[in-house]
C-alpha cells in the first residue's frame, strides 16, 4: 500500500520512482554533478523552449532529488524516461485544449506538455503539500502559465475548481478503472481521458472495459507514441460520451488548496 495515496502501488507507480521511498537512497547522489545533457532529439520536441526544458531537468536533478520527488537512479534517465516520454503524449491533445494533469507529482506529464505545447491550458492537481509546493516553485521559476491545485482529483473542491476540462491526463497514478472514476467528473461532456500507461495498457482496457462504459467512456484505445530519443509510451484514450460529474469554475488563481 502506498502511504501517500492510500491505494495499492501499481507497477506504473513503482516505475515512475517518484515515491517518498526515493529519499532512502539519496546518499548515492552527488549534488555537484552537472545536470544531464539534453539528447539531440530534444530540440525538435521543445523548439525554442529547449532551455526551459533543460532548466526543468536541472531542477528535477537538484531540488527534485534532494527533496525526494525523484529517485537518484532516475537522474541519468530524466530526459528519455520522464521528460521526453511525457512530452511524447502531446500528440493526444488538440490545439488550445484545457488539460488537467491528476497526480502530477514532480510535474509529469504536465510540465513537459506545457513546455512542448504552450497552446494548452494546463492545471496540475496534486494532493501532497511537499509536491504541490515544488510544482508552484517550478511553474514560477520557468515562468509558465500553469495552475497548481492542491487536492485529490475526486474531491468536490477540486472538481469545482478544475472541472469542465477538455482532457484529463495522468501518468503512473492508479489502475485504469480508478483513474477513469477520478477523470470523468473533471471532464466536460465529450471530453477525453488521456492516460500515460506502460506495457499494461491494452490489458487494463480489457480488464476495466465494463467500469469504463459504466462511467460513460466510449471507444477506449491504445495509441503508442514516442518522441525522438525517448522511451516509448502508451496512451489510453477514451471519450466521455455522456454527461458525468460536474462542471467547475475556472478561476485563474494559482495554488488553490482543497482539504
Ligand atoms: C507515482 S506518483 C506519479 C507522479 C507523476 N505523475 C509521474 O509520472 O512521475 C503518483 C502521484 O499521484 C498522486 N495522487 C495519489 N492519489 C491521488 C488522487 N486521488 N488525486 C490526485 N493525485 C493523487 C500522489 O500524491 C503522487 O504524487
Amino acid at each position: 500500500m502506498n502511504e501517500d495515496t492510500g491505494h495499492e502501488t501499481t507497477r506504473d507507480e513503482v516505475d515512475a520512482s517518484t515515491s517518498d521511498d526515493a529519499r532512502d537512497d539519496t546518499s548515492e547522489t552527488s549534488m555537484v554533478e552537472t545536470p544531464p545533457e539534453p539528447p539531440a532529439g530534444a530540440g525538435s520536441v521543445f523548439g525554442d523552449r529547449l532551455p526551459l526544458a533543460a532548466r526543468y531537468v536541472e531542477i528535477l536533478a537538484t531540488a527534485g532529488l534532494e527533496r525526494g520527488l525523484m529517485g537518484p537512479r532516475e537522474r541519468p534517465r530524466l530526459w528519455d524516461r520522464h521528460v521526453l516520454n511525457s512530452a511524447a503524449a502531446a500528440v493526444g491533445f488538440m490545439e488550445n485544449e484545457s488539460v488537467v494533469d491528476i497526480g502530477s507529482g514532480a510535474g509529469l506529464p504536465g510540465i513537459p506538455l506545457a513546455l512542448a505545447r504552450p497552446d494548452l491550458r494546463i492545471t496540475l492537481v496534486e494532493p501532497l503539500l511537499r509536491r504541490s509546493t515544488f510544482l508552484l516553485e517550478v511553474v514560477d521559476q520557468l515562468g509558465l502559465d500553469v495552475r497548481v491545485v492542491r487536492g485529490r482529483a475526486e474531491e468536490k473542491g477540486v472538481i469545482a475548481d478544475a472541472g469542465g476540462a477538455d482532457v484529463v491526463t495522468s501518468r503512473a497514478v492508479a489502475p485504469l478503472s480508478r483513474l477513469a472514476g477520478w477523470s470523468a467528473p473533471l471532464l466536460r461532456p465529450g471530453g477525453r481521458m488521456v492516460a500515460l500507461k506502460g506495457a499494461s495498457a491494452a490489458d487494463e482496457i480489457e480488464r476495466d472495459e465494463r467500469a469504463l462504459r459504466k462511467l460513460g467512456f466510449d471507444g477506449a484505445r491504445v495509441e503508442v507514441v514516442s518522441a525522438p530519443d525517448a522511451e516509448e509510451t502508451r496512451l489510453v484514450i477514451a471519450t466521455l460520451a455522456t454527461r458525468v460529474g460536474s462542471r467547475g469554475s475556472r478561476s485563474r488563481a494559482r495554488g488553490s488548496r482543497h482539504r
